[in-house]
C-alpha cells in the first residue's frame, strides 16, 4: 500500500492544512511573455481537481511550478513545505508530475529500470526499490511489462508506465498535463478508471470535459494566467455561458448528445 493511501484516510477529519497552497503566483517566460498573473489556489488532501481553460491560459506553466521546474514570484507550499531551491529534492518526492508526452518521461532500456529510476536516486535499498516498482506496476495494471522496452509500447501503455514512474516515488499529489490526449476510447476509459481508483490527491489539466465529469468533483477554470472560476465540477459543467466565455464546451456538446 502507498504511504499516501494511509494519509488520505487518516487526515480527512483532522488535518486542515491544504496539501497544496499557492498564493499570488506570477510568472513571465524569459522572452517577456507573461503566463501567470496572480494565481491563488488551495487543494485539500484527497481532492481530485480539474484544471481547464483555453490554449495558452497558463495551465502547463502552473503545473511546472508545482515541483520547481519553473520558479515564479509568489508562495507555493506542498504539505506545508515551501517550494524553494533548498527544498527541491523533498518537493519533487512529494509532487508527481506526469507530462503529456510519456516519451518525455521514459528513457531506460526496460520498464523496470524506468520505474526504478526515481526510487534509486532517493537512495533506497535495492529491495525497497524492487518493492516500490512492483507496487507501482501493479497499481497501473502493468506488472507483466517489467522487462519490455518502453519505446516499443503503445501510447496507452506508455502513459501507464509514465504514471508508474511517479507512483514509485510515493508522492503526496499527482499533477497531470493532458492525460487522455492521444488515447483511443478504450485506453481513455481505462485511464479514467485507473485515476478514479487511485486514492491520491490530483490536479488534472485537460481539455477532455467528459473526463472531468467522470473523474473530478472540483473544477478550476484558468484564462489569461488567472483562475477565473473554481467550484463544483457538476454545476460548472452545466453552465454553458461560463464555459463558452472561456472557450470550453459542456461534455454533452463535446459528445454531440445529452445524457
Ligand atoms: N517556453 C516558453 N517561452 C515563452 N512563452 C511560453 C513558453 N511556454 C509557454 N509560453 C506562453 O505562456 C502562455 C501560457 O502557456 P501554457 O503552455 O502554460 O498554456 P496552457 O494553458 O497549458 O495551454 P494548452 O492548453 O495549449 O496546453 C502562453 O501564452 C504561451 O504562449
Amino acid at each position: 500500500m502507498l504511504r499516501s493511501d494511509l494519509t488520505v484516510n487518516a487526515s480527512l477529519s483532522v488535518d486542515h492544512t491544504p496539501l497544496l497552497l499557492i498564493d499570488d503566483l506570477h510568472f513571465a517566460y524569459p522572452d517577456g511573455r507573461v503566463a501567470l498573473r496572480g494565481v491563488h489556489l488551495r487543494i485539500a488532501r484527497g481532492e481530485k481537481v480539474a484544471l481547464v481553460g483555453p490554449n495558452g491560459a497558463g495551465k502547463s506553466t502552473l503545473l511546472l511550478h508545482l515541483n520547481g521546474v519553473l520558479r515564479g514570484n509568489g508562495r507555493i507550499e506542498v504539505a506545508g513545505l515551501p517550494v524553494s531551491e533548498r527544498t527541491l529534492s523533498q518537493v519533487r518526492a512529494r509532487v508527481g508530475l506526469v507530462f503529456q508526452n510519456p516519451d518525455d518521461q521514459l528513457f531506460s532500456p526496460t520498464v523496470f529500470e524506468d520505474v526504478a529510476f526515481g526510487p534509486l536516486h532517493m537512495g533506497l535499498a535495492a529491495r525497497d526499490v524492487q518493492a516500490r516498482v512492483e507496487r507501482a506496476l501493479a497499481l497501473v495494471g502493468m506488472s507483466t511489462y517489467r522487462e519490455r522496452h518502453p519505446y516499443h509500447l503503445s501510447m496507452g501503455e506508455k502513459k501507464r508506465i509514465a504514471i508508474a514512474t511517479v507512483l514509485a516515488m510515493e508522492p503526496e499529489i499527482l499533477a497531470f498535463d493532458e492525460p487522455s490526449a492521444g488515447l483511443d476510447p478504450r485506453a481513455r476509459r481505462g485511464l479514467i478508471r485507473l485515476l478514479r481508483d487511485l486514492p491520491l490527491t490530483m490536479l488534472v489539466s485537460t481539455h477532455d470535459m467528459a473526463m472531468v465529469q467522470e473523474l473530478c468533483d472540483r473544477m478550476i477554470i484558468m484564462d489569461e494566467g488567472r483562475i477565473v472560476a473554481d467550484g463544483t465540477a457538476a454545476t460548472m459543467l452545466d453552465d454553458e455561458a461560463l464555459l463558452e466565455a472561456h472557450g470550453l464546451e459542456t461534455p454533452w456538446k463535446e459528445r454531440g448528445v445529452r445524457d
